[in-house]
């Protein structure tokens, strides 16, 4: 089947009349086909949210909330469905599918729930008869660019504060994932949003994103992806005024002290490193574990990563899906390479044998054991499922190599010890900690976001999207 462009509240073919095959991760069948659209399409997208921008920015906060609450009613009725269509796509487990979709409901529900709160402050000021408070403005048209790895909880999650704060919004979907966001937009099309308030242009980055990122008519660019282009983006778009957020890549340290919780920590390790094919940002890439337990740690790490079942991610007891794409596994099977040139491979680094997954992006789970962090495999993101696993002295030095990369999103330490889960807390240099915990995830109403290379710009979600989707404005008002 054929999905078109939404623009200006209309379904709309793309002017180059030409349509990219959407792949099944599972086994590279053709699912159906989206607009390679063009210039011309983001264009007239553009100008829609322009036009639109003006009445959605009167409306009261609870008027937008109505139509928020209503998508994700839409949605709710469908999560199965959709959850099912994104499993497809992106190869995540069926229970994974779901359970983001249903992320994105509680999402778009919080942020109808903000239209209740307060935003802004009243500040005493130096005149008896002066009133100061702030109020918070909208940017405006603001362009969306997100990732395959979370297809409809990333875009809900930017989109839903942009709304909710009385921007308009084009949306540009990673070209690997659109059927996520189609149903996003198909659920704010049911919800009856006013025309041009969310529009959604499908097609190349380099194109269609590049082109959100130039045009004058946006205000602010919010990019969820790679490092290299997150970098790019806010080059050119700091050039020509807008405001910018980025959400980039991790390389996260899952920290196992000897008095951990082994069986838990051994659990962490492998949710973290491996659901979803360890296609997060935050996902565990580095564990290390101090010297006291690590053969213990190791052996039983094999055996329960022996124990996963790969495959078809729409069966019910699969724990672990293919990774979305050919050329993602591509990518992932030769770090992999690199991996056995610099550190002793435990377990995978190769496609599984099996069959009936020879047509799909399958790769097996893989452990490294590393004798410094020297190797490309601990440094870079794989975005793939492999653990870099490093031995370590004590608490300082597990936290010395911690902290030895470029990147700063999350970390997690499994410890029974509370001083030092207090001193990791305080000492690791990511944006989000966790203690006895893995270390993906994160709750709606909570920030998300990283230090160093991991993020720039107000952080995503929670509290603070209000921050990057608005202004201050202050009015001195006086009585006279
Ligand atoms: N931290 C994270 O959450 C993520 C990290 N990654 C990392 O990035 C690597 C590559 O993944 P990939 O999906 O290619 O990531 P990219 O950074 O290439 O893509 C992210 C988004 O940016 C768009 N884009 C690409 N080029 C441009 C451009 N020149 N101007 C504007 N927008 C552009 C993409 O569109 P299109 O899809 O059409 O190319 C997509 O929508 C992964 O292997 C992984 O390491 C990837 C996804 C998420
Ligand atoms: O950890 C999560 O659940 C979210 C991760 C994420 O946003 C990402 O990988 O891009």
């Amino acid at each position: 089947m054929r999905y078109l462009n939404y623009i200006d509240g209309q379904w709309q073919e793309p002017s180059s009349d030409s349509y990219n095959k959407n792949l099944s991760s599972h086994n590279g069948e053709v699912i159906d086909e989206f607009p390679a659209s063009t210039v011309e399409d983001v264009q007239k997208a553009i100008a829609a949210a322009k036009e639109a921008f003006p009445a959605w920015k009167k409306l009261s906060y609870q008027k937008r909330a109505f139509y928020l609450q209503k998508a994700a009613e839409v949605l709710k009725e469908k999560a199965e469905e959709v959850g099912r269509d994104l499993t497809l796509e992106e190869g995540k487990t069926l229970a994974e599918g779901i359970g983001e979709t249903r992320r994105a409901i509680s999402i778009l529900e919080y942020f109808a729930g903000e239209a209740m709160q307060p935003v802004g402050s009243v500040i005493p000021s130096v005149n008896e008869e002066t009133m100061v408070y702030t109020k918070r403005i909208p940017l405006g048209p603001v362009g969306l660019i997100t990732s395959w790895n979370f297809p409809i909880a990333i875009p809900v999650w930017k989109m839903a504060p942009a709304l909710i704060y009385g921007n308009t919004v084009v949306i540009k979907p990673a070209d690997l994932t659109p059927k996520s966001v189609y149903h996003i937009m198909n659920a704010f099309h049911e919800a009856g949003i006013p025309p041009g308030v969310v529009n959604c242009v499908f097609g190349p980055g380099s194109v269609i994103g590049a082109e959100l990122v130039e045009n004058s008519d946006i205000k602010a660019i919010s990019f969820t992806g790679s490092n290299q282009v997150g970098r790019m983006i806010q080059e050119q778009a700091i050039s020509r005024g807008k405001k910018v957020q980025l959400e980039m890549g991790g390389k996260n340290p899952l920290v196992v002290l000897a008095d951990a919780d082994i069986n838990r920590a051994v659990e962490l390790a492998v949710k973290g490193a491996f659901m979803s094919t360890g296609q997060k940002c935050t996902a565990t890439s580095r564990v290390i574990v101090e010297e006291g337990i690590y053969e213990e740690f190791l052996t039983r790490l094999v055996e329960r990563t022996q124990s996963l079942k790969i495959g078809n991610p729409l069966e019910e007891d699969t724990f672990m899906g293919p990774c979305v794409s050919e050329s993602q596994r591509e990518k992932v099977l030769a770090m992999i390479e690199e991996g056995k040139k610099e550190a002793t491979l435990i377990y995978g680094g190769g496609i599984p044998a099996d069959p009936g997954l020879q047509e799909g992006f399958y790769v097996q789970p893989t452990i490294f054991e590393l004798s410094s962090q020297e190797a490309r495999i601990a440094r870079e993101e794989i975005f793939g499922p492999v653990i870099a696993l490093l031995k370590a002295k004590n608490y300082q030095e597990a936290l010395q190599l911690a902290n030895d990369t470029e990147f700063g999103l999350s970390a997690s330490i499994c410890t029974n010890n509370l001083s030092l889960a207090q001193q990791f807390i305080d000492q690791i240099e990511a944006g989000m900690v966790h203690v006895n915990s893995e270390t993906s995830g994160a709750e709606p109403q909570v920030s998300f976001g990283g230090v160093k290379n991991s993020s720039d710009g107000p952080r995503e979600q929670g509290k603070t999207a209000i921050e990057f989707y608005t202004q201050v404005k202050v009015i001195y008002l006086d009585q006279h």
